[in-house]
Order: structure tokens, then sequence, then C-alpha cells
């Protein structure tokens, strides 16, 4: 897809990779509508954003995407500022294994909610241009580990639920693709948290001294690696059903390469 003119809804937008995502997608001519729970730190990145886009580029909403209504109050105000949704990017996500259902309503529920929105947003049929849903698993969606088993659960949902709904005849009539990025560990503060001990973050996982070991083992990838990768898909003329794992030491790698998506 070009980007330029383009509109895009993107969760979990105040920091980390969301807050990437939204630059990039700024920076090549889209208008960004960014979500988060974190009111301050949206504001925030609100500000720096329109300082270097323009005010009319980009807008903040408050949305905690578990709550369903905040959810679709996020789509309408997009519609209402911007007109149109080209592009959906669900990217909020948390790591919480005591509270593994909250984990499970944030990374799976939300994210599932958002697609279905997107789908009905973005359909001809409803006034829609057809569009590109990007999907934020992990490398722990398509491979386990024991320090995250209810996480991993999650990812491993994502990248099921996208590809299938990727195979859809139904969509790919309307115009709309779907694909899945897979990072692996990269510098944002989920995982840089853990690894300085800032208070609280040791406790979101199981055996914290294990991850952070495969941590060193793996290599941790810079933000700018993961959000290539995600501009890569975004920009590609067919990314329906890709499957795009990125990790330190091999780089980006697409997955399911040989099998066709319907
Ligand atoms: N950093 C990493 O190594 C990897 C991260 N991921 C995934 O990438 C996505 C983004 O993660 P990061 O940027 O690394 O994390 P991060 O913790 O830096 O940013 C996540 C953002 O999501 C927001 N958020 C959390 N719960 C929310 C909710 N209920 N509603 C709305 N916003 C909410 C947070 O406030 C935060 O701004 C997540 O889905 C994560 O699972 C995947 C693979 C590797
Ligand atoms: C600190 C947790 C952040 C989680 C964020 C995320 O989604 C990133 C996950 C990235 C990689 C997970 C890898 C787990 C692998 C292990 O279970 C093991 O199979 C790999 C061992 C490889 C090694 O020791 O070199």
């Amino acid at each position: 897809m070009k980007v330029l003119g383009k509109v895009a809804v993107i969760t979990g937008g105040a920091r980390g990779f969301g807050k990437a995502f939204s630059e990039a997608l700024l920076k090549r001519g889209a208008k960004v509508c960014f979500a988060d729970i974190d009111v301050s730190g949206g504001q925030q990145s609100q500000r720096e954003l329109a300082a270097k886009f323009g005010e009319t580029s980009v807008h903040f909403v408050k949305c905690d995407v578990a709550k369903e209504e905040e959810f679709r109050d996020l789509f309408r105000e997009c519609l209402s500022k911007f007109k149109k949704i080209n592009i959906m990017v669900n990217n909020a996500g948390i790591l919480d294994e005591a509270g593994w259902e909250k984990c499970i309503d944030v990374n799976m529920t939300a994210m599932m909610r958002g697609t279905y929105l997107a789908l009905e947003k973005m359909n001809p049929e409803n006034g829609g241009e057809g569009g590109t849903i990007i999907n934020v698993s992990s490398f722990a969606g398509l491979y386990p580990a024991h320090f995250l088993p209810a996480y991993v659960a999650t990812k491993h949902g994502i990248l099921g639920f996208t590809r299938s709904l990727a195979m859809d005849p139904l969509y790919q009539s309307q115009g709309i693709q779907l694909a899945t990025l897979c990072p692996a560990f990269a510098s944002t503060n989920m995982v840089t948290d853990i690894i300085q001990g800032e208070a609280g973050s040791r406790q979101k996982i199981l055996y914290p001294d294990v991850a952070i070991k495969i941590t060193e083992n793996m290599g941790i990838c810079s933000v700018a690696d993961i959000t290539d990768g995600f501009i890569e898909l975004v920009e590609k003329e067919n990314c329906n059903g890709d499957v795009l794992l990125i990790d330190k030491k091999n780089g980006k790698q697409y997955q399911f390469v040989n099998k066709t998506t319907s």
C-alpha cells in the first residue's frame, strides 16, 4: 500500500513500538490516530509528533482496548476527525503471568475486537476503501517460552487468528489484507524494565533470571529494526497472510512462505 494520504489507527501508541510505528507512518505522509490507556504518555507523544508533523496529522485518543465501548469510541473519533481508516495496527500488549486473564483481555480479545471493527469500517459496502490490518504478535507467537506461558498463548492466538482471516475470500474481495508482525526481544520498556529491575516489572513474568539470560543469548533488536519490518509489511503490494519474524541475529524472516493463504 502507498502510505501517503492514508489514515491509520494504532493501539498502544504512547510509547515503544506503537509510537515508533506512528512516527514512521507520519513521516511517509499518513494521518495517525493513536490510542493508549496511558493519558500522560499519550499526550506527551501527541505534543512531540504534532510538533514534527503538524497538529492536523496526528490525534491521541485515551482508550483502554480491553473496554469494548472505549474501542468503539476510538473508531468513531478517528472517522469523525480523518473520515476514513486504511491501516489498523493492533499493537497494545502486556505481560502479566499472575494476572493472566488480563493478559488475554488485552493481547487477544482486544486484538480480535480491533480487527473486527477495522474489517467493518474498511468494507467498501460500509463506505470503506479496503485496507491493511497489522496485528503485533511476537517470536513468542511461533515458539514456546516457559517464563511466559499466558503471554505465549495470546501471541500464538494472534498468529492463528490473523492468518485464518487472511484466507477468507470475502475480505480479499473487499481489498483488505491482514498480516502478522513477530518481533523477538526489542529495546522497549517491556523488556528494558525487566533487565533494569524496574519496580514490579520482574513480577510480570516467571523465572525473570532465565528470561534475562535468553535475552543475552538471542540479542535485543532496536525499535528501528522492528519499525523497518513494520513499514515493509505496510508498503508491500501484497502482505496478505504474511508472518514477519524479526530477531537480532537473523533479521527479517518471512514464515510459512511456501504455503498459500487460501
Ligand atoms: N518489546 C519487545 O521485545 C516485544 C514486544 N512485542 C509486542 O509489541 C507490542 C508493543 O509492545 P512494546 O512497545 O514493546 O511495549 P510497551 O510496554 O513499551 O508499550 C505498550 C503500550 O501499550 C499500552 N497499553 C497497555 N495496555 C493497554 C490497554 N489496555 N489499552 C491501550 N493501551 C494499552 C501501554 O500503555 C504502552 O504505551 C505488544 O503487543 C508486545 O507484546 C512483541 C515482541 C517483542
Ligand atoms: C522479557 C519478556 C519480553 C517478551 C516480549 C516478547 O514478546 C519477546 C519474546 C522474544 C523471545 C522469546 C524467546 C523465548 C525462547 C525460549 O523459550 C527458548 O526456546 C529459546 C532459547 C534460545 C537461547 O537460549 O538462545
